[in-house]
């Protein structure tokens, strides 16, 4: 099922400063989808409710008759409609989740799991702040509920890490502002132009007008990609060859206004956040699209592979300063073991991650939900 945007209702107020340019969601759009999936029930340890550790009680009571009741979350079902999309992101996410899972094969919740623990997550490229939180919580939630069996403290650490990748989600909304002027950066290879082929894809499916805007001018192949996701979708595309990718998204922007496009897709140039000419032309090219609509970009995402882990926090911070992110797009997750990166964006710039990809398949690029995620990571 197509979860991939929420449309504006047409109720909403818009901000734009062109009242007579923003028109109501088209009829052929869907209304608003609901939330694919049910708010994740985040159930804390709640120790309050949680009777106390058992005593052993004067007479000598032994086995079953010391354990106790205990509030350990359990996580709830995944949406039918997403199961499809589970069934792929627990594959992809193998390499990542299996050495963490590993660590609670053992007998029991100690000292040496703890450390295993630490070692699988900053071996994931949690990070050291989200490897410290994540530990704390799961050693301060473990003591709470009196948690003895390590998949008890393992249902916790899905829980945490919920908890912890919670303010990353958010879904791409448009019908806001017409057209929704969505501009994708990222380094080299990252899986930009990818990535806006499937969305453009998901859109044109769901009744959206999409443009497409070649804004890498420089490398043929790039061109010719984007070119082949707008024939496949039969959607329109600017593109010039050797042109200037400013100029380039400025007609784009200004031909997705005057055809009454839904959405305009601006693919730029791959770049390292080290060549600063090329981050000022990507500063250049948010400028012009600016003149263009000057509501516009309405989204700026970065795009980058999971395989890059704590370099990818390095990138978010290089192109936030430049272009003020809206959102990310982490791609490549299933060939990596380094998925906990995302924990530490979560940790230490928490940029809304609108989708991740795991494959080279159309339908291995989805909506982020935290809950999904902790629960295919440690499943
Ligand atoms: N395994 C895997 N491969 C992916 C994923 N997303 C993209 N790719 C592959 O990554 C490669 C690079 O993707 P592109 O979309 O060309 O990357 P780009 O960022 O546009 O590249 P430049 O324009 O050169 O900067 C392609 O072979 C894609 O098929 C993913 O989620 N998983």
């Amino acid at each position: 099922m197509f979860s991939f945007f929420r449309k504006k209702p047409a109720a909403t107020p818009a901000p734009a400063p062109e009242p007579a340019q923003v028109q109501a969601p088209t009829p052929t759009l869907p209304p608003a989808t609901p939330p694919a999936t049910p708010a994740p029930t985040a159930a804390p340890a709640a120790p309050a409710s949680t009777p106390a550790p058992a005593q052993p009680a004067a007479g000598g009571l032994i086995g079953s008759a010391l354990v106790q009741a205990m509030d350990i979350p359990v996580a709830p079902p995944v949406a039918p409609e997403r199961q499809g999309w589970m069934t792929r992101l627990t594959a992809g996410l193998r390499k990542t989740g299996s050495n963490i899972s590993q660590v609670f094969t053992g007998a029991q919740i100690d000292d040496a799991l703890y450390e295993e623990l630490e070692t699988a997550l900053l071996m994931a490229d949690t990070g050291v702040k989200a490897t410290e939180h994540l530990l704390e919580e799961v050693k301060r939630r473990v003591k709470a509920s009196g948690a003895t069996r390590p998949v008890q403290a393992k249902n916790i650490l899905v829980d945490s890490l919920t908890q912890l990748l919670k303010p990353l989600e958010k879904p791409l909304v448009i019908g806001q502002f017409q057209p929704t002027v969505i501009m994708v950066a990222g380094v080299n290879g990252a899986g930009k132009t990818t990535s806006i082929g499937k969305l453009t894809k998901h859109l044109a499916g769901e009744g959206a007008s999409v443009l497409l805007a070649a804004a890498d001018t420089f490398r043929a192949a790039a061109r010719e990609q984007l070119a082949i996701w707008a024939d496949r979708n039969m959607v329109e595309i600017v593109s010039q060859a050797g042109g200037d990718p400013a100029a380039v998204s400025f007609d784009a922007v200004t031909a997705g206004r005057a055809r009454g496009k839904d959405v305009v897709l601006v693919d730029t140039a791959g770049r390292l956040p080290t060549q600063l000419h090329l981050m000022e032309e990507l500063r250049k090219i948010k400028r012009v699209v600016q003149k263009a609509d000057a509501t516009a970009p309405h989204e700026v995402l970065l795009v980058i592979d999971g395989n890059t882990g704590q370099n990818a926090l390095a990138q978010v911070r290089a192109f936030d300063a430049a272009l003020q992110l809206t959102g990310l797009i982490v791609t490549k997750l299933d060939g990596t073991a380094k998925g906990g990166v995302l924990a530490a964006i979560a940790q230490e710039k928490p940029v809304p991650v609108y989708f991740i990809g795991v494959g080279e398949q159309l339908e291995d690029l989805e909506t982020f939900d935290a809950r999904e995620f902790a629960l295919a990571l440690l499943s």
